[in-house]
């Protein structure tokens, strides 16, 4: 069975449940979007799905094999995992941090070579980086180093690219770029799946979208057309939405709180 599963995943942190009974499929040449109000597991869910946490209960498979069975470095190559506070602490080059992405295809008897150089030169041009290659990170701006961040998962050439919130902090024009390239990978038939809070970006570019609510369930999992025609958006969210149709694809912006008059609000 080709694609990376979580079978009936329950995770317990601090004494309850933030994943329970949670199953889920990502395969080759998806582009899921993971939505759901802050708090509902989704961080949990992909850092999971990626390997970089075991489940309390049910497991993740990668091709019908237990992901916790593989060898570590056939994971790292297979999945890479962009993380919501990606950065560097350290003050390397640009170019260095992107090459960063290839340490799981390092073999110790022959160094890198040209497989490499060309893997990182078109991760780099694809996020829009080239022209930063010499800057040292720490000292870009929040969007240029997502984007760099960005560029090292996309080093790696992996089967499947988990990323927990790549659209925040980008500008829009940046958000855009992001998402018509996070589509193209999938289009080329990468398995992605993506933490976005941009409803609108997770409706026009997501080919499914998973909804999670707070309780750490996911209760939709469908097409965003087929996800936008129920209620269940609102309900989640406690919010109204603005609805339209723009180019024969229906779309939807966040508009008020469900309970906008009190003050207090209804979720935490
Ligand atoms: N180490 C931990 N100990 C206790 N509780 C935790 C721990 N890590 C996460 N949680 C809790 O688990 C729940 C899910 O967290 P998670 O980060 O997966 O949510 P999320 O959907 O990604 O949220 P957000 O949209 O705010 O990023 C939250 O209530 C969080 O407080």
């Amino acid at each position: 069975m080709t694609g990376l599963r979580a079978h009936e995943l329950g995770i317990d942190l601090g004494g309850r449940a933030v994943l329970d009974g949670v199953s889920v499929g990502l395969r080759p040449g998806e582009l899921v979007g993971l939505i759901g109000p802050n708090g509902a597991g989704k961080t949990t869910l992909l850092g999971t799905l990626a390997g970089l946490s075991r489940p309390d209960r049910g497991q993740v498979s990668l091709d019908g094999r237990p992901l916790a069975g593989l060898p570590p470095a056939e994971r790292a190559r297979r999945l890479a995992f962009l993380d919501q506070q990606a950065g560097s602490h350290w003050p390397l080059r640009v170019e260095r941090v992107v090459t960063l992405g290839r340490l799981p295809h390092a073999d110790p008897w022959r160094g890198s070579g040209g497989a490499d150089a060309a893997a990182v030169g078109r991760a780099m041009a694809r996020c829009g980086v080239t022209g930063l290659r010499d800057r040292v990170v720490t000292t870009l701006s929040g969007g240029e180093r997502a984007r760099v961040m960005l560029a090292r998962a996309l080093a790696v050439e992996p089967d499947y690219l988990l990323a927990d919130e790549p659209a925040a902090g980008l500008d829009p024009y940046h958000q855009l770029q992001l998402m018509e390239l996070l589509a193209g990978l999938a289009a080329e038939g990468m398995g992605v799946m993506v933490v976005l809070h941009e409803l609108a970006l997770a409706l026009r570019f997501c080919t499914r979208l998973c909804l999670m609510a707070e309780g750490g369930a996911i209760v939709a999992d469908s097409d965003p057309a087929t996800l936008l025609s129920g209620g269940r958006l609102e309900q989640v969210y406690a919010i109204e939405l603005l609805r339209g149709v723009r180019e024969g694809q229906p779309y939807a912006l966040a508009w008020r709180r469900a309970d906008a008059a009190d003050m207090g609000g209804r979720r935490g």
